[in-house]
């Protein structure tokens, strides 16, 4: 592959080798010092794998153009990283490319039945975006036969382009490709030999970049190296979920662990028309799926969904100035007790609980960097930042509470209000005599609220 890409004019080879590092498996290491912000490997546009060389190839091309509906980018390179893998001749450049790729990967698409199962109970979330991976890339695989295999059949053999070699190839995409941003709004999508032997650290900054004019990757020194160290660049913000799921690892204590709140609302919701309007003006849809992370838990977009999705008829008037605040207090109650409850749901769905997990992390329950090691940490991170949001949102029902008891009243709680177990709503609720924060219709709704009231009812302040 070296003696390929020079020929091309690739730059910096002679100063870099390929080794094992542990715990991290094969990386690029330095054979001579460099500083930071020094270029250490630049890999020439000929050298490279993308859409555009897919199509300009005489035989792969004029197949590739002729698919309908067009594929995409994703199918392009997977199906072309597999055409120059069938070759039995030509394509040598890009050929030693392939023999250096691994032959499988620990994506948790590859991962056992038994270790998904086991993945339902560790997170959730892995566990349904995973199988829902599964079931995209069975109809992908599946639409490619029909499009372009199965109408070619001469260049793509099926025994050669099956449905394991598919997904071999998309994970050899998902996890070595890089993406850059164009000018114009434009984005590319290349895998570059050699650059893509280099692995991930969060510690070192963006290092790798694209020359728009010369079509070349280069990648500087992203911190200072000393002569056997191992050349890191940064992959991105990614949290471990993604990471396992696209990379097949996971980074201990990730800083960039998140977790996607899926907020929906049925068409058939009392208001929904004017609610639709409403989330659209905050730039937010029926559906919306938002962020959570270590460092914003609770997003005020998340705030503004709810306090739309839960306003009554009083509170539209209002809601025209409201912009990112609050609506009334009775709505803001509303909001604060369903976060809690949902949070307390989800986090009630991680069968091995966050402080357990981390006892059995140190006490090493879990073989280092296997399937399932990665998944508990995957879950941990998860779980913390459910329990910064729920946590969050305490303290804003909390605060809320407070303001309310002191007077400082906008909207009313007593009015209109709701059993906070059947949603009935009447003049006649009981309130908690506990916190005075929830209303009930009833002794039974009280009684058959109280295991998820019990996480926030406090008393409430003299
Ligand atoms: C672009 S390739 C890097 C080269 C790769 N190690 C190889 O041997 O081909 C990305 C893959 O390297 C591994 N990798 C990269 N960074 C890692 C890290 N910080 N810890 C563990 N594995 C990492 C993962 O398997 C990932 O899918």
């Amino acid at each position: 592959m070296d003696t390929w890409l020079k020929s091309l004019g690739a730059v910096g080879l002679d100063d870099l080798e390929l080794a094992e590092f542990p715990g991290i498996g094969r990386g690029v290491r330095t054979l001579r010092p460099f500083k930071e912000g020094e270029p250490i490997l630049t890999i020439p546009s000929g050298a490279l794998w993308t859409v555009e060389h897919a199509y300009a190839d005489p035989l792969l091309g004029p197949a590739l153009r002729s698919a309908r509906p067009p594929l995409s980018i994703e199918d392009i390179l997977a199906t072309y990283i597999l055409f120059v893998r069938s070759r039995e001749s030509g394509y040598g450049g890009l050929r030693s490319h392939v023999a250096a790729l691994p032959t499988s990967y620990t994506s948790s698409i590859f991962f056992s039945d038994d270790e998904l199962e086991a993945c339902d109970a560790s997170s959730p979330s892995l566990y349904t975006i995973t199988k829902e991976l599964h079931r995209r890339i069975e109809d992908d695989f599946r639409a490619l036969v029909g499009r372009l295999f199965g109408q070619n059949p001469n260049l793509f053999p099926l025994d050669k382009f099956t449905i394991d070699e598919y997904k071999w190839a998309l994970c050899t995409v998902w996890s070595r490709s890089m993406d850059f941003a164009l000018p114009g709004g434009k984005s590319v999508r290349l895998l570059a030999p050699f650059a893509d032997m280099l692995n991930h650290s969060p510690e070192v900054k963006q290092c790798h970049v694209y020359n728009v004019s010369s079509g070349n990757i280069s990648v500087l020194a992203g911190k200072d190296y000393k002569v056997g160290d191992q050349v890191f660049i940064d992959y991105g913000p990614i949290q471990n979920n993604r990471l396992l799921r696209l990379y097949g690892f996971v980074i201990p204590d990730n800083l960039n662990d998140s977790y996607d709140l899926v907020l929906s609302t049925h068409p058939a919701a009392p208001l929904f028309e004017q609610k639709q309007k409403l989330w659209a003006s905050a730039g937010l849809d029926s559906t919306a799926t938002i962020p959570l992370t270590l460092t914003d838990p609770l997003p005020n977009k998340v705030l503004r969904y709810l306090r739309i999705q839960r306003l009554d008829e009083s509170d539209l008037a209002v809601m025209v100035d409201a912009g990112g605040k609050k609506i009334s207090d009775s709505n803001e109650l509303q909001v604060l007790q369903a976060l809690i409850e949902s949070f307390s749901a989800l986090l009630a769905g991680y069968k091995t609980q966050l402080e357990k997990l981390q006892e059995q992390l140190a006490e090493g329950v879990y073989s280092p960097r296997g399937n399932r090691w990665a998944v508990a940490h995957v879950s941990l991170g998860e779980q913390r930042v459910l329990g910064l949001a729920r946590q969050k949102a305490m303290d804003l029902l909390v605060d809320l509470q407070a303001a309310v008891k002191s007077g400082n009243v906008n909207g009313s709680l007593s009015s209109p209000a709701q059993c906070a177990k059947c949603g009935k709503a009447s003049a006649q609720l009981m309130l908690c005599g506990r916190c005075k924060g929830v209303r009930y219709c009833g002794r039974a709704c009280q009684v058959a609220h109280y295991k998820e009231h019990k996480a926030i009812c406090r008393p409430s302040a003299p």
